[in-house]
């Protein structure tokens, strides 16, 4: 499908790289754009003879869609309908956005929250046009649609069910976790601006793991996690074990960061960042081959989003080395030493010091501990025994006529509750 892209700034150049990428993202053909710079009209959003203008383009070229990066509001759309082709689709950047989303919305959660943001994007223009009509006693004023009341409280009333699936869906994740922890992996989240890198990394990171062996015990872990030169490429979250020697450890890759997002937006996305904010560590990837005013600001909108919420310390991973000299990253490492301190440098794609992200998320990582349990020899012990070489790596046993001695290194909260185990020997009557 052709779209024409649309932009207005107040003042200065417009640059439409991103909303082209994104309309790319949504499978548009983009055949021209238009800018300008002055203030916001209130009816066209931008001026009545870049309008026309547009108009005409939108007929000699065929384009089915227009695209515009500013937010409109409903009677901009409307009127701008008016000013162009019959048929012609107007959308603006979150609509748009709501579209790529759309397309690849493959689990439930990522359909529901994609429903929940069409929803709250459409209620204040239910509102809108509820009270228009009413103030005006004129149905379908403007041709906006019928004069009803009811579709806003059904709107209202949608997005309260969804909300409670999502819910619970979150519950169900939260317990997730905690078993995973229980069981001994450290969990770790790829978070990023869109693009960075993730999944790419992701891949070369991760064990080859099978499924058939892993399905019951951790049902969203995936083969894949696709990888491609495209905008919102990860939608969902895709976990899966990471290929390390001294730790058991749970690599999420999530959806990437984008600027300019709007609250209601953000607010409809952001069960899918629990994965991040509830992690042990967090590695934020940076695509260290763009211009350093790109990183920095790529930075800020990553930092912010994570800012709220966010408890797990978090290492910058400069990823895409191999497309960078060593002097230039050297520059760049230095002029965001503020906002990304001691990163590591990576190239995902290449295989490039691999090695050093895996001993530095080790060490990020809490400390194993070492611990010697004494087992008194009761009907359960070698019950206990089994559970602490399933979660833990056992250095030694030794087994007496009466007890058993484990010696063993572990995540804290497994030291705990294998002492916690052991304690629970010691006080039932043996039999
Ligand atoms: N030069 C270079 N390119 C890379 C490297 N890693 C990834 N890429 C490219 O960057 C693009 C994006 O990679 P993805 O792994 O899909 O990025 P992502 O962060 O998961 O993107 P989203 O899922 O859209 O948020 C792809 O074209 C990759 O081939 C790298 O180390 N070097
Ligand atoms: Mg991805």
């Amino acid at each position: 499908m052709k779209a024409i892209i649309v932009k207005r700034v107040d003042s200065g150049t417009p640059d439409t790289e991103e909303i082209r990428d994104l309309a790319r993202a949504a499978g548009y053909e983009v055949v021209a754009e238009f800018t300008q710079s002055r203030k916001e009209d209130p009816a066209l959003q931008v001026g009545e003879g870049k309008a026309a203008e547009i108009g005409r383009a939108v007929a000699e070229s065929g384009a089915e869609v227009v695209v515009f990066d500013n937010e409109l509001g409903p009677y901009q759309t409307y009127n701008l309908g008016q000013q162009f082709p019959e048929d012609t689709k107007v959308i603006d950047r979150f609509r748009l956005i709501l579209e790529i989303f759309g397309q690849r919305a493959q689990t439930r959660k990522a359909q529901l929250q994609v429903e929940l943001a069409e929803l709250r994007y459409e209620l204040p223009r239910a509102e809108a046009k509820t009270s228009l009509a009413k103030r005006d006693e004129r149905p379908g004023f403007m041709g906006l649609g019928e004069y009803d009341e009811s579709r806003e409280q059904d709107i209202k009333d949608q997005i309260s069910n969804i909300k409670d699936e999502l819910d619970s869906i979150a519950r169900t994740e939260a317990d997730r976790r905690d078993r995973r922890r229980e069981s001994g992996f450290d969990l770790v989240a790829m978070a990023g601006y869109t693009n960075a890198g993730k999944s790419t990394l992701m891949q070369s990171l991760a064990a080859d793991i099978e499924l058939g062996e892993n399905e019951e015990l951790h049902p969203d872990l995936d083969t894949t996690a696709e990888a491609q030169d495209r905008l919102f490429t990860t939608l969902g979250t895709t976990t899966r074990k990471m290929d390390m020697e001294r730790r058991d450890v749970l690599l999420t890759d999530t959806v990437g960061f984008i600027s300019d997002l709007p609250h209601w937006l953000v607010e409809s996305f952001k069960s899918t960042l629990d994965a991040v904010y509830y992690a042990d560590l967090v590695l934020l990837v940076v695509d260290v081959s763009e211009p350093i005013e790109e990183i920095r600001e790529k930075l800020v909108t990553s930092h912010d989003t994570l800012y709220e919420r966010n408890e797990a310390p978090i290492v910058t991973v400069l990823n895409k080395i191999d497309a960078v000299d060593e002097e230039e990253l050297r520059e760049k490492t230095e002029a965001l030493s503020a906002l990304a301190p001691n990163p590591i440098a990576v190239s995902g794609r290449e295989q490039i010091n691999l090695e050093g992200l895996r001993d530095r998320i080790d060490a990020e990582l809490p400390d194993w501990e070492r611990e010697r349990l004494v087992l008194p020899m009761t009907d359960n012990t070698m019950s206990v025994v089994s559970w602490v070489h399933d979660h833990a790596r056992v250095n030694d046993v030794t087994y007496t006529a009466d007890e058993v001695i484990l010696d063993f290194e572990a995540r804290p909260s497994i030291v705990e509750r294998s002492r916690a185990k052991a304690g629970e020997l010691t006080s039932a009557p043996s039999a």
